[in-house]
Formats: structure tokens, C-alpha cells, sequence
């Protein structure tokens, strides 16, 4: 399911999409043009589905046609050997396309310290802050299954500090598991989150959080020493009992015998076609980014959302600069008499 959902009647999937909206307003409000669309089965007019809340100017999430993704669905992916697809989300936006764009598992990584708030690294995002994200991205997100990451700080003192904010993620940030950084050293501290209920995805490899430890973000694995330390964590993330774990920046070669020697999918990132499944950070692959600034390598660029938005920008500023915008179609009307009576009174006031 690749085509744009968004914006209803493009595309089949759209009109289911379109029904279920119809039917929806048609329980709340039983009208003669409703019944018949039902009787019909056609979508409803564009005015009527996209009805959104005058309270909220992004409006509820128009649904989304697919089945909810649980594990039980990622598992039978990852025995079928289809790979799994995973995107990051940092807000209700950008939640919302990469669930009807049809990823089964959207990640609120602590990457949006950068790509989100402009941070240098993603150490300085505060639980806090991941919070309210994570809660803006789960009211955008009706399949995919959500993953909210633990930030530096919020897990490392204890397996109990942990589970504390493994539950904070769940109960507030409204995600459905949890993401940490980690090999073996993390193991108990797993295993303490898994035991409680919650699902643990792993991240081994380069772990980002210990930039200052691994001398900055550099790919690791690259001697048969390290490679196999990458495996042992592996292996202990599993035996713990995380569902899946990503991979970063590895070797394709290595990650793909790491796959190998694992029974849950790893989910790559610079680690090649070998994997289980896939992520990358949203913001790099649809370009919402300046000209200039540093990609990994790993990244594909599959948009150029920054120089669709500055267009738009430009084309805003020019007109409303040479008073184009807003056009008599963009505003509101009032009766000639009423405004007759209204300039009168004006020249009283
Ligand atoms: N926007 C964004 N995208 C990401 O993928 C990302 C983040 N931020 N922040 C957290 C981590 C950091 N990531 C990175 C960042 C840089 C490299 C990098 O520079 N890699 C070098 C290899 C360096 C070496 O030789 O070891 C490269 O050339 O890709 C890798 C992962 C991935 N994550
Ligand atoms: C890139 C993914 C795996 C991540 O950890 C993040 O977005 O923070």
C-alpha cells in the first residue's frame, strides 16, 4: 500500500478509507444523504469526510483502512522473511503520514533532539520532552505499532529506574513498548522491562547515546573482535527478551550473519540489506533538511520536502507582499446593507 492516503478519493485505498468515514458520520447523525451513500456504496463528498474539529486546527486523525499491527504481526513478517518497515515520528504530522504511508512500526527515537528541537545530540533530550512526543505521535498513529525510546539518563542508574520510565512511556507518552540502547550490559535491565509486560525493541551496534564513549558516531564492527562483540550483545538483547532489536551502522556482511544467528528481527539502520527490516530517521528521507547538511551515508533521500515548503513560503511572501493573497474567495462575506449600516455608525465612533 504505497500511494498517498492522505486527502481521500486518490487511489482505492483512499475510498475505503473514504467509506469508513461515511458510515462513521452516518451512525452519529442518520441523514437521507448519508443512507443512500451507504445504500450506494460510494464514498461520501469531500466536505463531509474531512469535517475536522473546529477546536483543533489539525482536526482527529482521518482513519487509517489497515489492520492494527501488533507483535503477532511482526512475527509472522519475520518468519515469511518479509522485511519489516520502520520510520521515526516526532509529532502528530509526521505520525500520521508514516501510518498511512503503511509502516508497521513507527519509532519515536530520541533522534528528534536533533531533527525536532535542534539539539546537538540526542543527549540532552530530557523523559520529559520524549513525553510529549511520543503522546502527539500515538494520537496520530492508528496501525502501525508504536515505539517510544528511553533517553539517555531515564534507564542506565538500575533495572528499577528502568521500568519506571518504561511505564512512564506506556502510561503518558501512550506508546505501545519501548526502545533502549545496549548489549550485554542491559540484559537485566530487559529482562526487568519484558517481565513487567512491556515490550523491549533492542538497539545494539552504534548506540548513539555513547557517542563520547565509541569517539562519535562511527561505524562499528569493522574487526572480526568487534564484530563479535556486536553478536554477543545480540544474542544476551534476545535472551532477554526484546521482540526485535535495531542494528547501527554495521557492516552489511556482519549484520546479515548477526541476522542470521538471531530468532527475532533485527531492524537495520547503515547495516545493510541483510536485515530483518529497515528505519531511518523521517526527517532524513524525506529531505525536510537544508541544502549542506551532513547525512550518514546511509541514508537514501526519497523527498525533497524542504524545497517544496520554502516554495511555498516564497510564493506566500511574494503574495502577500503584492497583495494577492488572500483573494475575495479567502474571506468572509457580510450583506451590503449591513455594511452600509456599519460604515455609518463608524463615522459616530
Ligand atoms: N538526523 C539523524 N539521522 C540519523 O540517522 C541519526 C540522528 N539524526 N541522530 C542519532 C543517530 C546518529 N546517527 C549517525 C550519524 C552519523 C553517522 C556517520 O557520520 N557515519 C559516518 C561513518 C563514520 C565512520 O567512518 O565510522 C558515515 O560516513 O556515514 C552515523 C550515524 C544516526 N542517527
Ligand atoms: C534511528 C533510530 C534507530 C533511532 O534510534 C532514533 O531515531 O533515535
Amino acid at each position: 500500500m504505497s500511494s498517498p492516503l492522505v486527502g481521500s478519493s486518490l487511489g482505492r485505498a483512499g475510498l475505503f478509507s473514504a467509506r469508513r468515514s461515511a458510515s462513521r458520520i452516518a451512525h452519529a447523525r442518520p441523514s437521507a444523504l448519508t443512507s443512500r451513500a451507504r445504500a450506494l456504496s460510494m464514498p461520501m463528498p469531500t466536505t463531509c469526510q474531512m469535517r475536522n474539529s473546529s477546536h483543533s486546527p489539525m482536526g482527529a486523525a482521518p482513519s487509517n483502512p489497515r489492520k492494527k499491527v501488533t507483535l503477532g504481526t511482526l512475527n509472522s513478517l519475520y518468519r515469511k522473511g518479509d522485511p519489516i518497515t520502520v520510520m521515526t515520528a516526532h509529532d502528530f504530522p509526521s505520525g500520521h503520514v508514516a501510518d498511512h504511508a503503511g509502516m508497521e512500526v513507527v519509532l519515536v527515537g530520541d533522534s528528534l533532539a536533533m531533527v525536532a528541537l535542534g539539539m546537538v545530540d540526542t543527549s540532552e533530550v530530557a523523559l520529559e520532552e520524549m513525553l510529549l512526543h511520543c503522546r502527539s505521535v500515538a494520537r496520530a498513529t492508528q496501525s502501525a505499532f508504536t515505539v517510544g525510546d528511553l533517553p539517555m539518563g531515564s534507564y542506565e542508574i538500575s533495572p528499577e529506574q528502568a521500568l519506571g520510565t518504561a511505564i512512564r512511556v506506556i502510561k503518558e507518552g501512550r506508546m505501545q513498548a519501548i526502545k533502549l540502547e545496549g548489549g550485554q550490559e542491559m540484559a537485566p535491565t530487559i529482562r526487568k522491562i519484558t517481565t513487567a509486560g512491556i515490550p523491549v525493541l533492542g538497539h545494539v551496534g552504534l548506540t548513539p547515546q555513547r557517542q563520547n564513549a565509541l569517539g562519535g558516531f562511527r561505524v562499528q564492527g569493522k574487526t572480526s573482535e568487534s564484530a563479535l562483540k556486536i553478536l554477543r550483545d545480540a544474542l544476551a538483547v534476545q535472551e532477554a527478551g526484546c521482540f526485535a532489536m535495531v542494528l547501527e551502522a554495521v557492516p552489511a556482511e556482519v549484520a546479515a550473519l548477526i541476522t542470521r544467528k538471531l530468532s527475532v528481527p533485527t531492524i537495520g539502520i547503515g547495516a545493510g540489506a541483510g536485515c530483518s527490516g529497515q528505519v531511518l530517521v523521517q526527517t532524513d528521507m524525506v529531505g525536510n533538511f537544508p541544502p549542506g547538511r551532513f547525512l550518514p551515508k546511509f541514508v537514501k533521500r526519497y523527498g525533497d520536502v524542504w524545497s517544496e515548503s520554502k516554495r511555498a513560503i516564497e510564493a506566500y511572501r511574494d503574495e502577500v507582499k503584492s497583495r494577492q493573497y488572500p483573494a475575495p474567495e479567502h474571506t468572509y462575506p457580510i450583506s451590503g446593507e449591513e455594511f452600509e449600516a456599519f460604515s455609518k455608525a463608524v463615522e459616530d465612533v
